[in-house]
C-alpha cells in the first residue's frame, strides 16, 4: 500500500544573520493513512522547521517528498498552496481564532477560504459536524472570549478538520494548556485518525507522544525511531505476551489480563 507521506533524505540548512545552520541532514519519515506519529526533540532541534516543510510552508534543500505516492518535492508555489489547503489541517500552540466571530464562524472560515465553492447549507452542516467531532457542538454560538483555552483549541482542531484533510499537522498544540485539557485535545486529534486522517504531532510531552502509534526523535538533523514508545509498540508487546493464564485458555479463563 502506498504510504500517505514519505520523506527521503530531507535536508535543510537555515541561513539567518549568523553562520548557516544545518537543521535537517537527511531525515526519513513514512506515515500511513490513519497513522499517528509523534516527533520529539530538544528545543531548537528543528521540529517546527520540519513540520513547515511537510506543510509546504517552506522547501527542503534536498531529498524527496512524496504525498500519496506523488513526488511533490519541487511543486511550484501556487500548486503547493492549493495542495496545502486541500490536504492538510494545521493546529498550533496558539489558537489563532478571530475574536469577533463565533466558534462556528471561525470553523466555517476554513471552508470559505478553501478550495472550491461550498454552499451555505453544506458549510453549516460540515461546521457543526466538525464541532461535534471535537465534542463542542453545543458551544457553536460562543465567541472565543467565552470559551476556555481547551475549548478554544478544540475549535481550532475543528477548523483544521472541517475540510477532511488527509493529514493533520500539530505543532505543540497543548503547549498553552493544563495537563487534563491537553489530554482532551490530544484525544480529539487522535480520534481523527480513526477516520483515516494521518496525524503528525510535534510535542515536548512524552505522555502525549506515547498516545501516538509511533514516536520518533529529531536529533542532529535525523529522525530516529524511539523504540518501545507509542501505542503500536505497546500493542506489539502485549501481543507477544502469552494468552494462556494459569494453564487455562482465554475462553476458559474468561478474562485474560495482558
Ligand atoms: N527563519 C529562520 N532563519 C534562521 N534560523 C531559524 C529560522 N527559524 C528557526 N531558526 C532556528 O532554527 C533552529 C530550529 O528551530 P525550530 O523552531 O525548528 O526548532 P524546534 O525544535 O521546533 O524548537 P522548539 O521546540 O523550541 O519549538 C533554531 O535554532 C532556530 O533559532
Amino acid at each position: 500500500m502506498t504510504a500517505l507521506l514519505e520523506l527521503h533524505g530531507l535536508t535543510k540548512t537555515l541561513k539567518g544573520q549568523q553562520a548557516p545552520r544545518p537543521i535537517l541532514t537527511g531525515a526519513d519519515l513514512s506515515v500511513d493513512r490513519g497513522e499517528s506519529v509523534a516527533i520529539l526533540g530538544r528545543s531548537g532541534s528543528g521540529k517546527s522547521t520540519l513540520l513547515s516543510l511537510i506543510g509546504l510552508f517552506d522547501r527542503a534543500d534536498g531529498g524527496q517528498y512524496l504525498l500519496g505516492g506523488r513526488d511533490i518535492t519541487k511543486l511550484p508555489e501556487r500548486k503547493a498552496a492549493a495542495l496545502r489547503s486541500a490536504e492538510f489541517g494545521f493546529v498550533f500552540q496558539r489558537f489563532f481564532l478571530l475574536k469577533h466571530l463565533t466558534a462556528a464562524q471561525n470553523v466555517a472560515m476554513a471552508l470559505v477560504n478553501g478550495q472550491g465553492w461550498t454552499s451555505r447549507r453544506k458549510r453549516r452542516a460540515k461546521t457543526l459536524a466538525a464541532l461535534d467531532q471535537v465534542g463542542i457542538a453545543h458551544l457553536a454560538k460562543h465567541r472565543p472570549a467565552r470559551l476556555s483555552g481547551g475549548e478554544q483549541q478544540r475549535v481550532a482542531v475543528a477548523r483544521a478538520l472541517v475540510r477532511d484533510p488527509r493529514l493533520l499537522l500539530a505543532d505543540e498544540p497543548t503547549g498553552a494548556l493544563d495537563t487534563e485539557t491537553g489530554n482532551l485535545v490530544i484525544e480529539v486529534m487522535r480520534a481523527a485518525t480513526d477516520r483515516g486522517c494521518g496525524l503528525i504531532l510535534v510535542t515536548h510531552d512524552q505522555d502525549h507522544a506515547n498516545k501516538m502509534q509511533r514516536v520518533v526523535r529529531l536529533h542532529d538533523g535525523l529522525l530516529h525511531p524511539v523504540v518501545g514508545a507509542g501505542t503500536a509498540a505497546a500493542s506489539a508487546t502485549t501481543a507477544a505476551l502469552p494468552t494462556v493464564v494459569d494453564g487455562l485458555s482465554p475462553a476458559e479463563a474468561g478474562t485474560v489480563v495482558r
